[in-house]
Formats: C-alpha cells, structure tokens, sequence
C-alpha cells in the first residue's frame, strides 16, 4: 500500500504532513490510523529512541470527540522528579491530574483537520527530547480518531516495503488500520483537510 494506492484525499493529507515535517516524503513510515472510544487514553511516551530513530511526528485529527481525547505535552520538569513516567490515573483525575491545564500541561485539542507535528530528537540527532513526552487524555464523550506518520533520519527505502507487508498482514487478520480505506471513509467530512 504504497502512494501508488493512495486516494487523492490521502495523498494530500500525506503532502500536508511532509510540508509541515519539513521532511521528504521518502523518510515517511506508512500512515497509521488510530480510533479510540469513550474512556480510552494512550499513556505517556515518547515516539522514538536512538534505536528506532523516528525524528518527527505528524498526527493529523480525522474524527474529533465532543469532550476530552486531547494530546497532552505535561510539564516534564515535574516528571522527572519521579523515578518513573506515571500513569495518568496514577496522577488522580481528582487532583488535577497531567490532562489539566492548570498543571502546565501543553494541550492540544482534537479538531477535525487540525495537523500537529511534533520532533522526537534535537537537530542533530544526539538527544532525545524529554519535551517530546506525550499521550492522549481520555476521551469523555464521542469517538476521536487520528492519522499519523513517523519520519525516519534517512529514506526509508525497503524499509517502506516492510510497511506494506504489515499493512497485508494486518488487513488478512482483519484488524486494517492504515488509512487507505479509513480515509474513504471519512470523505464525506468537509473539514477534513481544514485548517
Ligand atoms: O492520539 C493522540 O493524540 C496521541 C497518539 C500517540 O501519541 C501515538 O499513537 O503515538
Ligand atoms: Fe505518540
């Protein structure tokens, strides 16, 4: 599932994210798209290491939920007094939690179109960003989905071939979440490749 298998809508929201990446397409992992409904979150990470070398980030928002689901960058200063990343429910909503502006946190709320990008290291590759850490809040109310491509350092090459031998695999077990057919089916919304 290569661009030659791309839809025009695809292929331009690819375009899209590639500019904002100030990255060649040809250092673009296969777009994935991700769905969560009521009470799912993604917990705190960081997107690469130096072994996976994924330097940028370019999360586009395809469906956004009426309350919550917003990616979260907390204040990682807090953090690292910490022996290790807590868990959000770890934090206590109660308290306030990360998914809370008032704890410092970056927050990002979904809105369908919205294209946040985002890089995992420093220029020139020797460090980690520790700002890079981030997850999804829960969401509260509706469903959210979101695409997203990883840049490597270098072209990617066969390394894209490996991409599409996952994509068989997945849609032979049934569970297809590259966008190919997701994006169709999100088509119909005008706002997709809003600002
Ligand atoms: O859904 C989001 O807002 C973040 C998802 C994410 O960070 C990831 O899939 O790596
Ligand atoms: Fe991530």
């Amino acid at each position: 599932m290569g661009p030659s298998r791309w839809t025009p809508r695809t292929t331009s929201a690819v375009e899209r994210m590639d500019a904002a990446a100030m990255l060649p397409g040809e250092n673009g992992q296969q777009l994935t798209v991700t769905d969560y409904a009521p009470g799912d979150s993604y917990q705190l990470h960081v997107d690469s290491t130096f072994a996976i070398g994924r330097v940028a980030t370019a999360l586009l928002f395809l469906r956004a939920p009426e309350e919550g689901g917003e990616l979260v960058f907390p204040r990682v200063e807090e953090l690292f007094a910490r022996s290790s990343v807590p868990r959000f429910d770890e934090l206590g909503e109660a308290a306030g939690g990360l998914c809370n502006r008032s704890s410092g946190s970056l927050m990002i709320e979904p809105r369908v179109g919205r294209l946040v990008v985002f890089f995992s290291h420093d220029p020139m590759g020797r460090t980690l960003r520790p700002r890079s850490l981030h997850g999804s809040c829960p969401v509260r109310r509706g469903e959210k989905s979101i695409a997203q491509r990883f840049y490597q350092w270098h072209a990617l090459g066969s390394a894209n071939l490996l991409g599409d031998l996952i994509a068989q695999v997945e849609k032979a077990r049934g569970k297809s979440w590259f966008v190919d057919w997701r994006v169709d089916g999100v088509a119909e919304e005008e706002a997709f490749l809003g600002p």
